[in-house]
């Protein structure tokens, strides 16, 4: 199979974009960890499929493969790079597009330099919905892991994230923290880890694990909900920067509810061709 695809990335969370509308496209979990081989492939974090909407009222519909070939229900960062490659492709024209994705029905609308806005719908608080094992929804949970106690928020924005409150993001063991928490028992669907370190109530600074990669430059549902989280705790206001190591998202949450807006910077780094 002879694959066009163009590379684009969201802060530096990279993508390889392949337009499934255009071309006929048949992917495996092992097609895409060959795609996303740093070494052997193409390299991304995640492949984003683009394809005909099945709601005939929306757009089109996007599915999400993390670098491991899992397919996952939401990527903030990637939603911003899906509506700059549909209209840079000339799929579409529009500035307001709907996207159908796992999660269900995003609105993107693009903004003058690159920069793209997402309606990330509400919060998914309930334990049992995020997925999270515990008796009654909180702000925050105890969480043992490897003998240790941590507190732990658990939010889910279509895709499961845990939000950890830290002193200094530099000095957070993200690598060997977020891979224990990331496959933790009482995350049955597994879980994107959030380390996050509040500045001020409205500027924050946030590493993520990321399910099924590793540490990213930038996560837009991390971001996401690593504000929920924080706004939860009392802790910042309804209007949060959070500077990842990519950059920077301005995240915006009047509260319970109500749906999470992200805004941030798209980028198309090269067009090219695979044969797998
Ligand atoms: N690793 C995530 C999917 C990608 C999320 C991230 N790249 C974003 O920008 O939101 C998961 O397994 O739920």
């Amino acid at each position: 199979m002879r694959l066009k695809f163009t590379k684009m990335h969201g802060l530096g969370n990279d993508f390889v974009m392949v337009d499934g509308i255009t071309q006929r496209v048949k992917l495996s979990p092992e097609k895409v960890r060959q795609i996303a081989d740093r070494h052997t492939g193409i390299g991304c974090d995640q492949l984003l499929l683009v394809e005909a909407p099945r709601n005939p009222d929306v757009d089109f519909r996007y599915r999400i493969y993390n670098a491991d070939g899992s397919e996952v229900e939401n990527c903030g960062n990637g939603a911003r790079c899906f509506a700059r490659f549909v209209r840079d492709r000339r799929l579409t024209s529009k500035e307001h597009i709907l996207v159908e994705t796992a999660a269900g029905i995003l609105e993107l609308k693009v903004q003058e330099k690159d920069q793209v806005s997402v309606d990330m719908g509400a919060p998914v608080l309930e334990p049992s919905d995020v997925p999270f094992q515990a008796d009654i929804q909180a702000e925050s949970y105890p969480l043992e892991v490897d003998g240790e106690t941590y507190n732990v928020g658990a939010v889910s924005m279509g895709n499961p994230h845990a939000v950890l409150l830290v002193d200094d993001v530099t000095k957070a063991p993200v690598d060997s923290l977020g891979a224990a928490i990331e496959s933790h028992p009482r995350f049955p669907a597994r879980v994107n880890v959030g380390f996050l370190q509040i500045e001020e109530r409205g500027k924050a600074r946030l590493r993520v694990f990321e399910r099924g990669v590793g540490e990213t430059r930038a996560c837009g549902t991390g971001a996401c909900a690593a504000m929920v989280s924080a706004r939860l705790r009392g802790l910042v206001d309804d209007e949060v920067q959070i500077t990842l190591p990519g950059g920077t998202l301005t995240i915006h949450w009047p509260g319970p509810g109500e749906p999470v807006t992200m805004t941030g910077p798209t980028a198309s780094v090269y067009h090219g061709q695979i044969i797998l």
